[in-house]
């Protein structure tokens, strides 16, 4: 038995060409492990190729090429198995409005087959905190409320593996917190978390791995502590006692000076010490109120990764 939620090979999309569009390689040939009981990141810009790749999982995209297994089901020879292992929580809210939260975990249940003896409603509906709306027409739910019954309906067949894409966009920061409390509970109960998000601090700060893909190709995968020590470059930040100039400084380290007078060497760890930044500071006259070093974060580390030749 594979330690591995997913494991894709190879895996190709190609979308037809329209009278307006010629074909389109959404995907060039991508391998992805993914481990069990990690919460695991997918990044990449707009457009890389992140919805096809989820869609495909989800069983909505057909692939062109490859293989994709999960939890260990492969999906070409036992799609039923393959897809009761995964509960994916959409981008858009697909709701009816004439259904209830409970209605629709009950309808969602029935789809998946799930027994009428082992289905959670009450449970999801507590964990969603929506136990008060279970009769609620959905129409009549906030957008935030419609957001964790997406939530849970993606629960309903007790998947190992949840999928989560772009869960926080346009979302405020109570709703966020109360959906990585949800997402991290569920991970320390043993499921596999993988999401999308365009906020990288919130990537850097949720995911043990990240995977970075670009036009439709994997350019890393990396713990994420791996990830941001790729990066070794490092910035110092002086607040001098009165205003003063960057000194001169050697072309191992770039100075700028802000608004508030702050001054910021940035330098690579490896080339020169704070120490000998420290000193050309010193030996410039300046005098220093305070001091802090800055870390390169993800934001660094995808930008470095994706931006254009
Ligand atoms: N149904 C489709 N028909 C043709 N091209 C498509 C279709 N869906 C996506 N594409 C194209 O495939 C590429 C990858 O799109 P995809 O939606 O997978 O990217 P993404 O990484 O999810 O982007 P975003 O963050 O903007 O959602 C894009 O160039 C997109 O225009």
């Amino acid at each position: 038995m594979s330690d591995n939620a997913i494991e894709i090979t190879g895996l190709k999309k190609t979308y037809a060409a329209t009278k307006k569009a010629p074909p389109k390689d959404a995907l060039k040939g991508i391998d992805l492990v993914i481990p069990r009981g990690s919460i695991f990141g997918l990044l990449g810009p707009n457009g890389a190729g992140k919805s096809t790749l989820i869609n495909i999982l989800a069983g909505l995209v057909t692939k062109t090429a490859g293989s994709v297994k999960i939890w260990g089901f492969d999906q070409d020879v036992n799609p039923r198995q393959s897809r009761a292992a995964i509960g994916i929580m959409p981008q858009e809210p697909n709701l009816d409005p004439f259904f209830t939260p409970g209605g629709s975990l009950e309808v969602q249940a029935g789809l998946y087959g799930v027994p009428r003896s082992q289905r959670r409603t009450d449970e999801i509906l507590e964990l969603i905190g929506l136990s008060d709306k279970r009769d609620a027409y959905a129409r009549s739910l906030s957008g935030g409320m419609r957001r964790r019954l997406l939530l849970g309906k993606a629960l309903v067949h007790s998947p190992q593996i949840l999928v989560l894409d772009e869960p926080t966009a346009g979302v405020d920061i109570e709703l966020r917190n109360q959906l990585w409390a949800n997402v991290r509970k569920l991970n320390e109960d043993g499921m596999t978390i993988i999401l999308t998000t365009h906020y990288l601090e919130e990537a850097q700060e949720m995911c043990d791995e990240i995977a970075i893909i670009n036009n439709g190709e994997k350019i890393v995968q990396d713990s994420t502590a791996n990830l941001l020590s790729r990066l070794d470059s490092k910035t110092l930040a002086i607040t001098p006692t009165s205003d003063s100039i960057l000194p001169d400084l050697p072309d191992a380290i770039t100075g700028s000076v802000s608004t508030d007078g702050t001054l910021r060497f940035t330098y690579s760890a490896k080339a020169i010490s704070a120490d000998q930044i420290l000193h050309i500071v010193k030996d410039a006259g300046i005098t220093i109120a305070d001091i802090r070093s800055e870390e390169a974060d993800l934001e660094d580390v995808f930008l470095a990764l994706t931006k254009s030749d």
